[in-house]
């Protein structure tokens, strides 16, 4: 028995609407949890999916959640595609319960260790309220959907994609990506068009109403810094989820894709570093995590695509050594190459960065 979708919602195109789209979802929704359950006794943990392409928003989605008002006590599953977890690094201060999925994607390579966490919170002495797992930036949410759907101590809530609203349309026309990015936009329940301070509204209408026309049963909702209230993903009384939707496809490849690990040692010059990303080095996607500075201080480095950012880190947040993820196209990022020009970056190095 499958549970369709019915295509003439309303389309969320605020929170306002969101609102009004939540509540006819809620009638489809309790509908899908009755098929969802297998027991009426047994106890089902809702779990929210987090997908969306590398440096969407899914980070800072979570962030926003576990740090809201909502008295839950909420798990979270943190999945990277790097073999350093820098995600979990960024949220582990807001969470007693925060499992670790590294080196590989949740819905393929280590999808093992994504049951047998899920498993450990189930059938704890005390079980979390809610579990929110974000997928690496290059896991296809459908598969992980469909692991959790045949958990028993499972409801699945919702799968919430997030996509960088000026990036979306290149990354949907990229002949290595757009694969990827359908299918995280058509498993999605709701489609958050993230990082809208960064057009203008004209824009933004346009992007919006593009994606509505090539994908046309999705919600897509836009919002800043990933903001949505904690009930519309939370709400264990209103899964958004239902069987049939997640119909599997050719596995997306990861192979598609290479990681890296980086240390640096010493403090990076910011005007060198400017320098060096001023053109983006070709075949870098992501790079995330912590950058040595002057004066023994820690900085945030995030790279998405062209835009880079590196700020002040807390001290609580700090791992014990400086570590940098870089992800990049297979066969066209220079990961080697990278490493060379951020060391040229460091304060008193001979060798100058290019660019
Ligand atoms: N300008 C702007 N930046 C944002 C917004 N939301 C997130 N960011 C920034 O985008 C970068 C990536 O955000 P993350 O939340 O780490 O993205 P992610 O999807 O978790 O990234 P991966 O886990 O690597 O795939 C960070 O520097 C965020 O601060 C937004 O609405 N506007």
């Amino acid at each position: 028995m499958t549970l369709e979708r019915d295509k003439t919602l309303p389309r969320a195109g605020t929170l306002e609407d969101l609102a009004e789209t939540w509540h006819t979802l809620l009638g489809l929704g309790q509908a899908a949890q009755m098929l969802n359950s297998r027991s009426s006794t047994a106890v089902h943990i809702p779990i929210t999916i987090l997908g969306g392409f590398l440096g969407a928003g899914k980070t800072t989605l979570l962030n926003n959640l576990l740090s809201g008002e909502h008295g839950l006590r909420i798990a979270a599953l943190v999945n990277d595609f790097g073999a350093v977890n820098i995600d979990a690094a960024l949220v582990k201060h807001r969470a007693e319960n925060v499992i670790e999925l590294s080196n590989g994607c949740v819905c393929c390579s280590i999808a093992g260790g994504l049951t047998e966490a899920i498993d450990s919170l189930v059938h704890s002495k005390t079980p979390p309220d809610a579990i929110v797992l974000e997928a690496s930036g290059v896991a296809d949410p459908a598969s992980v959907a469909h692991t959790c759907l045949f958990n028993d101590g499972l409801t699945l809530n919702s799968v919430i994609t997030l996509v960088d609203a000026p990036q979306i349309l290149a990354q949907a026309a990229h002949p290595d990506l757009s694969a990827l990015v359908e299918r995280q936009i058509t498993a999605a329940d709701l489609v958050l068009l993230n990082k809208t301070d960064l057009l203008s509204k004209d824009r933004l209408r346009d992007i919006k109403a593009e994606l509505e026309k090539r994908f046309t049963s999705a919600h897509f909702v836009p919002v800043k810094n990933a903001n949505i209230p904690a009930e519309f993903m939370l709400d264990a009384r209103a899964p958004m989820s239902s069987f049939g939707k997640f119909q599997s496809g050719s596995p997306i490849s990861e192979a598609t894709f290479c990681t890296g690990v980086l240390h640096l040692d010493a403090p990076i010059d910011a005007d060198r570093l400017r320098n060096f990303l001023a053109i983006a080095p070709d075949g870098l996607l992501r790079a995330k995590g912590f950058l040595p500075l002057a004066k023994q201080t820690t900085g945030i480095f995030q790279l998405v695509g062209q835009r880079w950012s590196l700020r002040p880190a807390q001290p609580d947040l700090l791992p014990a050594e400086p570590v940098l993820v870089a992800i990049g196209l297979r066969g066209r990022f220079d990961l080697a190459g990278f490493d060379r020009g951020l060391r040229a970056c460091e304060v008193g190095s001979r060798d100058m960065p290019d660019g």
